[in-house]
């Protein structure tokens, strides 16, 4: 038995239950989201029509709100594809992209937040620090936080909004309000491909869906995983655009490869 004998379960689940995520995500990253979800055995599905939104719902086994390129106009359908979760009582997680780079993003991440019983929330730091109010330094995608304290801002924000918090970035961080775990890991190439951080909202919502007594183990689960990948995927490839094919080629090998687990992890403890 090693430390990560517990995700290996969740992963092993997942490819026995084949949970549908359903998807109301950006259209940049839709392609790789749909594709990393099957890669670990999980099914995706991306519905945004609002007359499917209780069939879709009724097969689900967890949801996925992403803002990334969310108009106006759509903002309904997250409610009420959040609704009918929180009806269900799915898991439902929100990846607030962009929160913090427009008043739009912003105002529309906090409504999602304001009006579902959102389970989980996962971001970058700039995004969640804007979640809690805390100014930010630089611009664009280049802003950061002016405190750096990522793990307390993981808290903070999960003390604010009752969720199951998780910080991306070199180090993740994952917290319940209470308890705050530091991931160390994955490859400086994640951050040159875009949608790494949507990838892991697919992931963290299948794991979620397996583990949902238990989210933060989930989160906590999803976030070693998806370090993991990014380490393989960077033994495989240089370069971001190869590395990001081997990104769902990894997912794929380590989760059906029970070997290749079990070395990864034994070179990092
Ligand atoms: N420099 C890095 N070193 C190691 N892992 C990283 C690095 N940058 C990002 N990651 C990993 O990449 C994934 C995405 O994190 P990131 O903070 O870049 O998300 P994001 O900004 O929301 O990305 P995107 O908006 O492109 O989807 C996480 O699993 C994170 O741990
Ligand atoms: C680049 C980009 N713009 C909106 S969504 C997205 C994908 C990364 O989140």
């Amino acid at each position: 038995m090693n430390d990560y004998e517990w995700i290996k379960k969740i992963l092993q689940k997942i490819k026995e239950r084949k949970p549908l995520i359903h998807h109301l995500t950006n259209y940049v990253v839709m392609n790789d989201s749909a594709n990393i979800t099957l890669a670990i055995g999980a099914l995706p599905i991306m519905a945004l029509e609002e007359v499917e939104l209780d069939d879709i719902t009724n097969m689900a086994s967890a949801v996925l709100l992403n803002i990334g390129t969310l108009k106006q106009d759509e903002i309904n359908h997250m409610l009420v594809a959040g609704k009918y979760a929180n009806f269900k009582n799915l898991p439902l997680i929100l990846d607030p992209v962009g929160a913090g780079a427009s008043k739009f993003r912003t105002r529309t991440a906090k409504n999602l937040l304001q009006n579902l019983k959102i389970s989980i929330i996962k971001g970058n730091s700039f995004e969640i620090a804007t979640l809690i109010d805390l100014p930010a330094e630089g611009i664009g995608v280049d802003a950061t936080p002016s405190n750096k304290n990522y793990a307390n801002i993981a808290k903070e924000a999960a003390k604010k909004y009752r969720a199951i918090v998780l910080v991306t970035g070199e180090k993740d961080f994952v917290s319940d309000g209470d308890k705050v775990f530091e991931i160390e890991g994955g490859s400086s190439l994640m951050s040159k491909v875009t949608g790494c951080g949507c990838m892991l909202g697919s992931i963290v919502a299948s794991f979620a869906a397996i583990e949902s007594d238990n989210l933060l183990m989930a989160s906590l689960g999803a976030s070693i995983f998806f370090k993991s990948v990014g380490k393989v995927a960077e033994q495989r490839s240089s370069l971001p655009g190869s590395f990001r094919n081997n990104l769902i080629d990894s997912a794929y090998l380590i989760a059906n490869d029970e070997e290749k687990l079990n070395a990864i992890w034994r070179e990092e403890k």
